[in-house]
C-alpha cells in the first residue's frame, strides 16, 4: 500500500477533500495581512490554480500549505491531518519552484532517485522506479545524462519526476514555468495537464497567468491584496467573474464607469444596457465590464443585430496578434471610453483603419454592471 493510499484509509471521513484551508490569516508585522481570512477546500484529484498579480499573497498560501509557515489565525488540513502537527520528513508533498534546484553534478536518473534515497525506499526498487517516472515525463533514454547536458524544458521535465517518483499526496507548483519562453511554457502547461491527468495526484499551482490558470485547471482562485476574490471552475471564472477585478485579471476586459440608474449603467447621460452582477442601490457610483469578445463592431449608420445599446465610435488604433485583431475604438457620447474589440479575420485588416468611423454594440447580458471598488490595474 502506498504513502497516500495509508493516510487515505486512516482518515475515511474525510477522503474526498485532499485539502481544507479554514479561516487563515497570515501576518508577518508589515501592517497589512499578507493573507486575509483564506478558506477552501479542494477534493482529492483535482488540480487547482492559485492567480493573481505580484505581491497577493500566492506563495505565501502556497508555503503554509506546504507547512513552511505555521498561519496566524486559521487551520490547514491536508487529508484531515493537520499539517503542521507533522514534522517535515513525513509529509507527503512534492514540489517543483522556478529555481528547479536540481543537483548539476548528478545525472537526471540519479536526481530522480534522490527522494527516494532520502524516504529510505526499497534500493532494489529504486531502478524501475526512476525509469517510469522518467518515460512519463517522456525522458526515457536520457537518464544518464547531467543536468547541464539536458535543455530548459528537460530539465522541468526532471525537476516534476523527481516531485512525483515517491507518490505524494500533494504536488505543489510554484511558477515553475516562469521562466521558459513562451512556446516551451505552453507546451509544458500541457504536460502538467497529462501528467497530473494521468497520476491523479492532487495538485496546487501558483501563477499570474491567466492563460496557464485556464489551460491547466479543474479549479481556479484568484486573489488580490491577500484576499480570494473568487473560486470557480475555468468556464465560471471566465464567464461570470464575481467583481471587476476578476473581470480584469481574466480575459481581455474594458470597463465603463457610471451610476446604476435601477435597470442600467448611466455613463454621463447616456443610458448603457447592462446586466447587474453586484447588489447595487439604484444611484450608486457601478462600473460596466465587457469583453472584447462580446462587442460588435460594424460600418457607420448600420444597425448593429441584436445590440441592446449601439453608439458611434472613432477607431484609435488596429493591433494586429496573427489570430486576430484587436480594435480600440472610442465612444465619444461615453466620454471618449475606449473599447476593446476582437476581430477574427486578420484578411480584414483593412476593414477600419485608424481614424475610420465605426458603429458599436452590445447585448444586455455582455455588459456586466458590478459595484463600484477601487480601480483595475
Ligand atoms: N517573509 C516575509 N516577510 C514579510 N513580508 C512578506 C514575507 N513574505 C511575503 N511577504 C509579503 O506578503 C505579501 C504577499 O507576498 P507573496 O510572495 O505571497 O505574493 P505573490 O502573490 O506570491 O507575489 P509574486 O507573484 O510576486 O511572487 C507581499 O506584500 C510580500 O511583500
Amino acid at each position: 500500500m502506498s504513502t497516500a493510499e495509508a493516510v487515505r484509509t486512516d482518515t475515511a471521513s474525510t477522503a474526498t477533500t485532499a485539502v481544507s484551508v479554514d479561516g487563515v490569516d497570515m501576518d508577518f508585522g508589515t501592517g497589512t495581512l499578507a493573507v486575509r481570512d483564506a478558506s477552501f477546500t479542494l477534493e482529492t484529484g483535482r488540480f487547482l490554480t492559485i492567480l493573481g498579480p505580484s505581491g497577493s499573497g500566492k506563495t505565501t498560501l502556497l508555503r503554509l500549505i506546504a507547512g513552511f509557515q505555521t498561519p496566524t489565525r486559521g487551520e490547514i488540513r491536508i487529508h484531515g491531518q493537520r499539517i503542521s502537527a507533522k514534522p517535515p520528513h513525513k509529509r507527503s508533498i512534492g514540489m517543483v519552484f522556478q529555481r528547479l534546484a536540481l543537483f548539476p553534478h548528478m545525472t537526471a536518473a540519479e536526481n530522480v532517485a534522490f527522494p527516494l534515497k532520502m524516504r529510505r525506499h526499497d534500493p532494489a526498487t529504486t531502478p524501475d522506479k526512476v525509469d517510469a517516472y522518467l518515460r512519463l515525463v517522456r525522458l526515457d533514454g536520457l537518464g544518464d545524462r547531467r543536468i547541464h547536458e539536458l535543455s530548459g524544458g528537460q530539465q522541468q521535465r526532471v525537476a516534476i519526476a523527481r516531485a512525483l517518483v515517491f507518490e505524494p499526496d500533494l504536488l505543489l507548483l510554484d511558477e515553475p514555468l516562469a521562466a521558459l519562453d513562451r512556446k516551451l511554457r505552453e507546451e509544458m502547461q500541457l504536460e502538467f495537464r497529462r501528467i497530473q491527468k494521468e497520476l491523479g495526484v492532487t495538485t496546487i499551482n501558483v501563477t499570474h497567468d491567466q492563460r496557464e490558470a485556464l489551460v491547466v485547471s479543474d479549479e481556479i482562485i484568484v486573489m488580490d491584496h491577500g484576499e480570494i476574490q473568487q473560486a470557480a471552475r475555468p468556464s465560471e471564472m471566465y464567464r461570470n467573474p464575481a467583481n471587476a477585478f476578476v473581470a480584469n485579471f481574466i480575459g481581455v476586459t474594458s470597463f465603463l464607469d457610471g451610476r446604476f440608474d435601477g435597470g442600467a449603467l448611466d455613463v454621463g447621460g447616456v443610458s448603457c444596457a447592462g446586466t447587474p452582477v453586484s447588489k447595487l442601490d439604484p444611484g450608486s457610483p457601478a462600473r460596466g465590464a465587457i469583453r472584447a469578445e462580446q462587442v460588435r463592431l460594424g460600418a457607420p449608420g448600420t444597425t448593429l443585430e441584436a445590440c441592446d445599446t449601439q453608439l458611434d465610435g472613432v477607431v484609435d488604433d488596429v493591433i494586429f496578434e496573427g489570430e486576430r485583431l484587436v480594435y480600440v475604438v472610442t465612444v465619444p457620447a461615453l466620454g471618449d471610453a475606449a473599447l476593446r474589440i476582437y476581430h477574427h479575420d486578420p484578411a480584414a485588416q483593412d476593414l477600419y483603419g485608424a481614424g475610420a468611423a465605426v458603429r458599436v454594440g452590445w447585448t444586455e447580458a455582455d455588459l456586466r454592471i458590478f459595484k463600484k471598488t477601487g480601480e483595475p490595474a
